[in-house]
């Protein structure tokens, strides 16, 4: 935990962390002069009525009340800085690790939202009261006893009894409440998961009147949160009143003692005074420690679980010394046999080429492979065997930023993002005009929505673009991967939205855009990819057959099938 927190905690908010506690010492220092001073304005100023001394050590109190409430204000405004700039970084670091993750399954959306706030504000919490009270608890309670046992060395018996009990008393009820905090962190990921699923399917809760059923499971979490949460509190709760009432029955104990040894003349009343405020002084450094304990066991908990997200950092790629650099944008697969699981193979030695310029249509049942095709050629899968080129050099050997350049893919789910109709179109090129998001606007067919709103391109995204119909959004969606104009375009399934005849457009419009540039088109509609140079059916992972239309028609029972089925007599 020491580790995540110093790992991001620089520059100034890393001194602030470090002067937090150092300014902090001062107002121990300040704290700890009080009751001494009183116990000295009752035995040598009012015992002898000598008023100048009490006016004199009266002053001093007030000044030392002063000087460490600045103390204590700087340090709050010093913790205040690191805990939150800590907090910003770390918050960052993990949604960059989040992002870059290739592998997305090993972090579900869920769980990483609630490690990224609540987890990461437990650790807020954390540094926020280390810097504050790591140095200030210790030192008074330690401060306030040596002070103690210089002022009334005949009642420090007392303390020796109290504080080793209180102790064993802390360390027991922090042992218990460890495994509590982590159960406790886990339902507030799984209300979160049940949550987020909720808001996201809300339409298909709606239409199949689950409201009801939905309900009731989200109560059954919420009700299990409260749960565990409650578990969790009770098991610390003993602390503080158990703490005070020991440190109650010691000053009570001291002040029964002591007025025995005061009748006998062995102390004086203000040593007695003395000694009493220093117990107080005892108990509530006592009880912040608890809370500092608390803050701890739940940080730790905390800080296991945001650990597991940063274990998820993506290890730097090895880039080769020589990188390869394509030669032109033909692709090639050479006996490439991939598995998401390395026991059940999704491709099966599938060789094919395209060559610059061509056009390559896929099509094949669902689950037959063909984006599986894709996350390979664009490096988001590493682990196959045979291999892939572009332009004549091996993916491997090119570094993954220079594969997407070459690359660009329209998927089927074509997520937007809040903010602009341009904001959302430059994605792949920061520096594009607005003639050239106005060309790639008309290629997707999407000039006819974008135009007639009052902003044209500057027209409001909400979040995933709910303010677009499905099929306007994959046009958006078509505009933005047209946009870089990369050597390398690969639609997959990106127009399966959209209606006949805009899709028929849209077809045209990249034909035309596109005649000599190296296109895959991956479909279930055949009208989609019957004009592509060379089309591969694809089986179980491997490839059924390959030809054009015309070859296709006879050379696979399954493509004439599927030509029979969409286009009838045609
Ligand atoms: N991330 C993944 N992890 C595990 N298995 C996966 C993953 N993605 C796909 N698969 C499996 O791989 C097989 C091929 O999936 P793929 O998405 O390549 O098929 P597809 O032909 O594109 O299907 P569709 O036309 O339905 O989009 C399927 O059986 C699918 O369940």
């Amino acid at each position: 935990m020491f580790t995540i927190v110093m790992q991001h905690l620089r520059g100034k908010a890393r001194l602030a962390f470090f002067a937090a506690p150092l300014i902090m010492l001062g107002e121990v220092f300040c704290d700890l002069q009080q009751p001494t001073l009183m116990s000295q304005i009752i035995d040598n100023g009012l015992a002898k009525g000598d008023m100048g001394y009490v006016i004199r050590h009266s002053a001093l109190m007030l000044l030392f009340a002063v000087l460490g409430l600045l103390c204590g204000a700087g340090s709050g405004v010093f913790g205040t800085i690191a805990s939150l700039k800590m907090g910003e970084a770390l918050r960052s670091h993990m949604l960059q690790v989040a992002l870059e993750n290739r592998d997305p399954a090993g972090l579900k959306p869920a769980t990483l939202i609630t490690r990224i706030t609540n987890d990461v504000t437990q650790m807020q919490n954390l540094v926020m009261m280390v810097t504050r009270g790591m140095v200030r608890s210790p030192m008074l309670l330690f401060g306030g006893i040596v002070m103690s046992v210089i002022v009334c060395p005949n009642l420090a018996p007392i303390l020796l009894i109290a504080m080793p009990l209180l102790v064993i008393f802390m360390l027991v009820i922090v042992r218990r409440s460890i495994p509590l905090y982590t159960k406790m962190q886990q339902a507030v990921d799984r209300v979160n998961l049940v949550m987020r699923e909720n808001l996201q399917g809300a339409k298909t809760i709606k239409a199949y009147v689950l409201e009801d059923h939905q309900k009731t499971q989200f109560d059954d979490d919420n009700v299990n949160l409260q749960d565990t949460s409650l578990r969790a509190a009770m098991a610390t709760v003993p602390l503080a009143p158990v703490i005070q009432l020991v440190l109650n029955l010691g000053v009570v104990a001291a002040l029964a003692y002591g007025g025995n040894l005061t009748i006998a003349g062995a102390i004086s009343d203000g040593q007695i005074i003395a000694f009493v405020n220093y117990m107080i002084q005892i108990t509530n450094a006592m009880v912040q420690t608890v809370n500092i304990i608390t803050a701890f066991s739940r940080a730790i908990t905390s800080a296991t679980r945001v650990q597991a997200v940063l274990a998820e950092t993506p290890k730097p790629q090895e880039l080769p010394t020589t990188p390869a650099t394509p030669q032109d944008s033909s692709i090639a697969f050479d006996n490439v046999t991939f598995g998401y699981q390395q026991s059940e193979p999704i491709l099966d030695q599938l060789t094919f080429t395209v060559p610059a310029g061509g056009w390559l249509g896929i099509i094949g049942a669902t689950g037959s492979g063909k984006s599986s095709v894709i996350n390979l050629l664009t490096r988001t899968y590493d682990a196959y065997t045979g291999s892939i080129t572009i332009g004549g050099a091996d993916i491997q050997q090119m570094p993954l930023t220079a594969v997407h350049r070459e690359v660009a893919v329209a998927l089927q789910d074509s997520l937007l993002f809040s903010g602009t109709i341009k904001s959302n179109l430059v994605y792949g090129a920061p520096a594009a005009t607005t003639p050239q998001l106005q060309a790639a606007a008309d290629i997707a067919a999407a000039t006819e929505f974008i135009a007639p709103r009052d902003l044209g391109f500057d027209a409001p995204v909400e979040q995933l673009g709910k303010n677009f119909s499905g099929g306007q959004r994959q046009r958006l969606n078509i505009a933005r991967v047209v946009v870089p104009d990369a050597p390398i375009l690969v639609m997959d399934d990106a127009t399966s939205a959209v209606d006949q005849v805009t899709n028929a457009a849209i077809k045209a419009n990249l034909a035309k855009a596109r005649r000599d540039k190296t296109t895959v088109i991956i479909s279930q509609r055949v009208t989609n990819v019957m004009d592509c140079d060379q089309i591969i059916v694809l089986d179980g992972g491997r490839i059924a057959a390959r030809g054009t239309h015309d070859e296709l028609l006879t050379r696979s029972p399954f493509y004439a099938q599927l030509v029979q089925t969409q286009l009838g007599g045609e």
